[in-house]
């Protein structure tokens, strides 16, 4: 097969197998691997992404409380920091964001490494949404601003 009629998506990466020499295919954000050649129908609209993200609450937000802290006080522009701080460490590879979603985010998807599985339009808080559906796959956003707080969006799939 040439490699045009095998256009592999971004975000994906094609190996082989060391055990069997046959192809296949690694989601490079996620991990998973499969068989197959992961489809991506270009120009059919986007129905559902997966996306990892590390949340930051701060006083304003909808519900100022999480796992990691009972009553969140900080101020939104020290969230923006903090935030900022980690978007450096995923960006130079020091840390994955699934790694400090684990250990900071304050989105009770934190014990997945920040995975919130896969979504459709319509089921996030708008400026979520419109920032994940925008993302190619293994696409980290930027500062994302909800109710909720600031986040960091990777998307997986
Ligand atoms: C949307 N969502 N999914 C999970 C989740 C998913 C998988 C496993 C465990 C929790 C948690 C949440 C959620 O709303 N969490 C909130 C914080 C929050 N607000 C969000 C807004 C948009 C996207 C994710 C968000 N997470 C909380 O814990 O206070």
């Amino acid at each position: 097969m040439s490699d045009v009629d095998e256009e592999i998506p971004p975000g994906w990466e094609k190996r082989v197998s060391r055990s069997t020499g046959m192809t296949y295919y690694l989601n490079i954000a996620t991990k998973e691997s499969q068989w197959e050649l992961p489809s991506v129908k270009l120009g059919e609209p986007l129905i559902e992404v997966q996306c990892s993200h590390l949340l930051v609450k701060h006083a304003g937000s909808r519900r100022p409380s999480s796992w990691r802290e009972d009553k969140i006080t900080r101020s939104k522009d020290e969230a923006i920091a903090i935030l900022n701080g980690y978007k450096k460490k995923i960006i130079s590879s020091e840390c994955t964001l699934q790694e400090l979603a684990q250990k900071y985010s304050d989105c009770s998807s934190a014990k997945r490494g920040g995975d919130l599985g896969l979504f459709r339009r319509g089921t996030m808080q708008k400026p979520f949404e419109d920032s994940a559906f925008n993302l190619k796959v293994g696409q980290l956003s930027d500062i994302v601003d909800t109710d909720s707080g600031v986040h960091l969006i990777l998307r997986t799939k």
